[in-house]
């Protein structure tokens, strides 16, 4: 059976990205809007309602007008913008947490942030396994690949190659700390500190805890033997094991990646351990997580066509 499919937004960095992965697989067939009529609501709205899937790689507000087209038809969508992360009769599209039967039957889709992706893969389930309590106050440091900006932030790192390091979010209250909040399942929102340096893609998510001061917090090796445990059927999620490199690095060159690897760092006395995910933001953080989501869907296995 060949499922179509209609990428609004096509012409952006996360939907050329899916187009990419989704290109010579002939479970699905693409509908495609010329230059001159894709960003035109007629044709958009006509697109939409024709095909059995759309996928929403559009600013917010434009997510929001394309879930309007969509009112009374059959479409089944994936959002990637951050416009129903947390709304109501929306599934949050990360099966491994939200569990894949309630993505693969669900009809309106909101595909993870990239950051929380990081996030809630290293905190959701040592919070449900009582390995760590739900009432700390968390901190996240980040760093991305700046293709996380889509097109402007691509021109704007493209254009001053003077840019070292960008820290910015400064003013808290970023986008995607509700998100974080919920499905991490936490009672106070992370603090927040996001970065971007001068690579095009990567990222770095990281949750420093101070074990010996947090109260019920299990060792380092629990946390990550639960991890593992956690993530033991997927192939998309691995958890690294416990020898403690002497760097980690992203490099600029990395190639389009839909895995995502978690790692538990821990001190030689249990008493402080760094949680890190390592992901491509086009990857597992928007793109791969797309096509993850339209697998499941779709009935098909859930890692077809990503790069793993
Ligand atoms: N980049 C990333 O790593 C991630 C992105 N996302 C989210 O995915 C969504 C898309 O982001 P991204 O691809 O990075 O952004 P881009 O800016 O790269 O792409 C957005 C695309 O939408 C097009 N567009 C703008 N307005 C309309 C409209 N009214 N109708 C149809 N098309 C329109 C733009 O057109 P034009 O080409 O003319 O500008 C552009 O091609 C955003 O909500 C973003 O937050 C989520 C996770 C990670
Ligand atoms: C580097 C960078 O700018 N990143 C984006 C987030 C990218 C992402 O996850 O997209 P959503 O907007 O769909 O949540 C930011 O911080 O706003």
């Amino acid at each position: 059976m060949t499922h179509s499919v209609f990428i609004d937004g096509a012409a952006g960095t996360t939907g050329l990205e899916i187009a990419d992965r989704l290109a010579g697989r002939s479970e699905f067939e693409l509908i495609i809007l010329d230059d001159a009529s894709r960003k035109d609501p007629a044709a958009r709205k006509e697109a939409i309602r024709a095909a059995d899937f759309a996928i929403l790689c559009l600013h917010d507000d434009a997510a929001r007008e394309a879930v309007g087209f969509a009112a009374g038809s059959k479409v089944r969508i994936i959002d990637a913008s951050t416009a129903h992360r947390v709304a109501d009769g929306w599934t949050y599209g990360f099966p491994e947490i939200t569990g894949r039967d309630v993505v693969a039957n669900a009809t309106r889709v909101s595909n993870p942030g990239c950051y929380p992706t990081g996030f809630i893969a290293l905190i959701a389930p040592l919070v449900r396994a009582g390995l760590l309590p739900a009432d700390w106050p968390y901190t996240v440091n980040a760093v991305s690949g700046y293709s996380g900006g889509g097109k402007a932030l691509i021109e704007r790192f493209e254009e001053d190659r003077d840019i070292a390091f960008r820290a910015y979010g400064l003013g808290m209250g970023h986008k995607h700390v509700p998100e974080m909040t919920r499905y991490a399942g936490l009672v106070h929102g992370p603090v927040f500190a996001p970065s971007v340096v001068p690579a095009h893609r990567g990222m770095w998510v990281e949750v420093p805890l101070p074990l010996a001061a947090i109260p019920g917090a299990a060792s380092p090796d629990a946390l990550r033997e639960a991890l593992a445990a956690f993530y033991a059927g997927s192939k998309v999620v691995s958890v690294a094991p416990a020898q403690v490199p002497a760097e980690v690095l992203l490099r600029g060159s990395m190639q389009p990646s839909d895995a995502l690897t978690l790692h538990v760092f821990g001190s030689a006395d249990g008493t402080q351990a760094r949680l890190v995910s390592v992901l491509d933001n086009l990857g597992k953080g928007a793109s791969g997580a797309a096509v993850q989501n339209l697998n499941l869907m779709a009935g098909l296995d859930e890692t077809a066509g990503l790069a793993l």
